[in-house]
């Protein structure tokens, strides 16, 4: 019988990056908006891992390192509407939904341990961390609402908030950015503004802040991109809030500000909750 599992899409407005030996406690601090649009995962046993991304093999390190951390061997689909590597965390949430999935099996499985939520987003996260191409979107997704990342890393080490309100949000994609490449290389400049980020936003919890500091964030880090760039000012001059997410060609603005200022190609939706079997 196949299982399956809805996750949110997660867009980072801003993170610094924590790296550790342990996966599960490596991770980022930041803030971002967990998304409507998001990734539905289905999970057939099966002899051995495959992943499909809407009907398309592919390759996933995420997924295939969360089901071997499970002792699990199956056909993972994964349906979306989300660009893969702009900056959604597609990737974490094929793993959290691979790995919320496949425990649907355990208690009628010989080798299988049934799992608690806690446990099963550990796992994936250290996946995601492991594959190198997230590092807070899974404890995010899990959470869903607009997840403040304030300790890095899996529970029991990480620690999470949020800010009330699940508003509609529109985005556009000029684009992927490679993950891995930038968490992977020389984060001290991104981390420093990543921390200053966060603490302008405790200090003030409220989304205008968040996207205010995030647009900061994306200029202080020097990860905008002309046109990502140019797309924010559309939209501020149009009166809206728009930002870049993280790590993609991507501007998320907050109502129908995209459409606002014109791009009639902005797709919407809206912050939602966490990560759920179905
Ligand atoms: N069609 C695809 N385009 C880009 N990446 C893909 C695709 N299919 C699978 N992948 C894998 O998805 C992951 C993308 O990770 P990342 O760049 O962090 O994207 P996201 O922002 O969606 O999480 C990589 O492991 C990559 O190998
Ligand atoms: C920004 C990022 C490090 C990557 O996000 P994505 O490219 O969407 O996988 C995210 O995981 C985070 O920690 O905030």
């Amino acid at each position: 019988m196949p299982a399956r599992a809805f996750v949110p899409g997660h867009v980072t407005g801003f993170f610094s990056a924590h790296p550790h030996d342990d996966p599960a406690r490596a991770g980022s601090r930041g803030a971002g908006l967990a998304l409507s649009d998001g990734v539905r995962v289905t999970v057939t046993p099966a002899d051995r891992t495959t992943v499909r991304v809407n009907g398309e093999r592919t390759t996933m390190a995420a997924v295939t390192n969360a089901l071997a951390r499970l002792g699990v061997d199956a056909r993972v689909e994964c349906e979306t509407a989300l660009p893969v590597s702009a900056g959604f965390g597609v990737s974490g949430a094929c793993a959290l939904g691979a790995a919320l999935a496949a425990d649907a099996r355990a208690p009628s499985h010989p080798d299988l341990r049934p799992r608690t939520e806690n446990e099963l987003v550990a796992v994936a996260h250290a996946a995601e961390v492991e594959a190198g191409t997230g590092l807070g979107d899974v404890v995010a997704q899990a959470r869903g609402g607009v997840p403040l990342r304030l300790e890095p890393g899996a529970p029991p080490h990480g620690r999470l908030d949020g800010l009330p309100g699940c508003p509609e949000v529109e985005y556009v994609t000029f684009g992927g950015l490679d993950t891995a490449e930038i968490i992977t290389g020389d984060t001290t400049r991104l981390t420093r503004a990543g921390e200053a980020a966060l603490a302008r936003l405790l200090d003030d919890p409220t989304l205008d802040t968040f996207m205010a500091a995030s647009r900061a964030f994306a200029r202080e880090a020097d990860l905008l991109t002309d046109r990502v760039e140019a797309t924010v000012e559309d939209v501020r001059s149009a009166g809206g809030e728009a930002a870049m997410a993280m790590l993609g060609r991507t501007v998320f603005a907050l109502g129908d500000g995209l459409s606002e200022a014109g791009y009639d190609e902005a797709r919407s939706c809206r912050v939602t909750g966490g990560a759920t079997r179905l």
